[in-house]
């Protein structure tokens, strides 16, 4: 993939996506709430959010296809609503199952895209990359949920875009297709194409993305790099089992300021913090020292699932 088109210089600078004070109302429903957040060219943003968190509605205002009711959306520097002529010639927008002629062939369909486009990618190439090879001729409607997802996706991607809509690309996927939909994310990521998607699963934003926005109720509740998000707050936890009842005050004054070893269960043994070699160190040669055999020893990261959990109380997934 490569080659894509020059964009043109007036909008090269600006930022893929800036969302700025955006708020979406549907009725008495406030589907995005204040929102901001900027897509920086030639990375991957992922808003990670559960379910009814806005993210569709987002992505859905950064496309052109809804106007927000208050603040500001602009997408390679254009107005999305007021350019849209402009802005879609230059974006990929992943549909579902939407404008599909259900008799026409898979192959048919992503060649008809194609066509719309000055350099396209070679739709052999895409259909064989996204797992297609195989349904070039079979009709749009007796492919699987799956296969038409990687259609779709097939189909934004066909005309080299600079900056692409991936709204739950995985979505409904099995782990085989999951993982040849992600491959495809990195090789656009690795051409320099922005890249939005919308996910509820941890693993793939931790796996692909650059930049996270964790949404909650159409607002931002955190935003970052995934390791700084996972290393806000307790960095890690260090866990081991040993005998019951151990006086963990004298553990205490031999670690770093700040831990407070904990007893979570009879002979579970929790410390949250900084786990260094330093500190994992320290607590096998005190338990030397007392004579007392650490087993089950492990070091665990903080996961996304667990920045949501402690930022809102609830889980990510719904
Ligand atoms: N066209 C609409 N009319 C009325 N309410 C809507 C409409 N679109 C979205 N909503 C509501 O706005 C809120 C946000 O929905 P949205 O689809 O943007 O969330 P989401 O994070 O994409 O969720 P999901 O992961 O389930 O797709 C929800 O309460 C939803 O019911």
């Amino acid at each position: 993939m490569t080659d894509r088109p020059t964009p043109s210089a007036a909008t090269t600078e600006s930022p893929a996506v800036c969302v700025s004070g955006v708020v979406k109302r549907f009725g008495s429903t406030t589907a995005v709430d204040g929102l901001d957040f900027t897509l920086e060219r030639g990375r991957v943003l992922a808003l990670l959010g559960p379910n009814g968190a806005g993210k569709t509605t987002t992505v859905e205002m950064c496309e052109g296809f809804l106007a927000p009711d208050e603040g500001t959306v602009s997408v390679l520097g254009l107005d999305p609503t007021r350019a849209s002529d402009q802005v879609r010639s230059r974006i990929g927008v992943m549909l579902q199952g939407g404008g599909a002629y259900p008799g026409s062939r898979a192959g048919e369909m992503l060649d008809l895209v194609a066509a719309y486009s000055a350099a396209p990618l070679d739709p052999a190439w895409l259909m064989s990359q996204l797992g297609l090879a195989d349904q070039v001729r079979t009709p749009y409607r007796r492919l699987s949920g799956g296969q038409q997802q990687r259609l779709s996706l097939a189909c934004a991607l066909v005309g080299r875009p600079e900056l692409v809509f991936l709204d739950e690309p995985t979505a409904g996927l099995d782990a085989q297709a999951r993982l040849l939909v992600w491959d495809l994310i990195r090789a656009l990521r690795r051409d320099g194409v922005s890249v939005l998607l919308t996910t509820h699963l941890m693993d793939e934003a931790e796996t692909l993305a650059d930049d996270l926005v964790i949404i909650d109720h159409g607002r931002v509740v955190a935003s970052g790099t995934p390791a700084e998000l996972t290393r806000r707050g307790a960095e890690g936890q260090l866990r081991f089992s040993a005998p019951p009842g151990l006086d963990l005050t004298l553990l205490q004054t031999v670690l770093p300021e700040g831990f407070d070893p904990q007893e979570t269960a009879p002979g579970s043994y929790l410390l949250e913090g900084t786990i260094d070699p330093q500190v994992i160190a320290t607590v096998t040669s005190w338990c030397a020292r007392i004579n007392v055999l650490a087993t089950d020893l492990r070091v665990e990261q903080r996961s996304l699932e667990d920045v949501f959990l402690d930022l809102t109380g609830r889980e990510l997934r719904s």
